[in-house]
């Protein structure tokens, strides 16, 4: 927890009360199946919490904005995110449906009303969203495929619509076809070794006509 209140000192109390007992249903979830990694859960808020937040760093979600998470897994990044911009929606796509029971549960826990779960594959939903956000899911040409589709051409934001993905490591071959990609070092925002590869991939919706 001191991971959060150092980088994001203007919670509320009702989102730092989020955010540590986030902590508490995650372990015990993991006792039952295993959505983190056992290595993971003990460093919890740097590896997922702090990891996920780091889109928010890169982009402020306004109020009445709609977020896709797509293969959220136990629900990262979109469970912290939902924390932090509790007035913008959250829909959490996941193909595995014990990984979607565990975001629900989770998301109940916490009385988070802004997050809706679906267990899909993306593929198959529709949607019109303001920003698409992902974390270790798909190369980028099959993500975009995967979600073009739905990104709203309408934007409540100053920055264009399109995808936030978390990703690590050298992206020179997989985003050599996508010129308008912007790369933000989360090693900016975050001083922990963790962070010294990881980044945020801003991909703009290109439209056509
Ligand atoms: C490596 S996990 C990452 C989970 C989470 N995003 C995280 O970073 O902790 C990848 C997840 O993507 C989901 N997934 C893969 N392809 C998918 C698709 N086409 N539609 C929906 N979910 C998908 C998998 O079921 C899995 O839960």
């Amino acid at each position: 927890m001191e991971l959060i209140r150092k980088y994001f000192p203007h919670l509320t109390e009702d989102q730092i009360s989020k955010f540590e007992k986030l902590e508490e249903l995650y372990k015990d979830w993991n006792l039952k199946i295993n959505v983190v990694s056992r290595k993971d859960i003990d460093e919890l808020y740097l590896r997922h919490v702090v990891h996920s937040l780091g889109i928010s760093k890169v982009q402020e979600f306004r109020p009445g904005s709609k977020i896709l998470d797509v293969g959220t897994g136990g629900g990262f990044p979109g469970i912290p995110l939902a924390i932090m911009f509790p007035e913008s929606t959250f829909h959490l796509v996941d193909s595995i449906g014990k990984k979607i029971k565990v975001v629900d549960e989770v998301s109940e826990g916490l009385g988070l009303e802004n997050v809706t779960s679906f267990n899909h594959r993306v593929e198959e939903i529709s949607g019109n969203y303001d920003f698409i956000v992902s974390r270790a899911v798909a190369i980028m040409p099959t993500f975009v495929r995967w979600v073009k589709g739905k990104i709203a051409k309408e934007s409540l934001h100053e920055r264009k619509n399109g995808i936030l993905y978390l990703k690590g490591g050298d992206l020179s071959e997989e985003l050599k076809d996508y010129r308008t990609a912007e790369i933000f070092e989360l090693s900016t925002f975050f001083e922990e070794e963790f962070f010294d590869t990881k980044k945020v991939v801003y991909l703009p919706m290109k439209y056509r006509g």
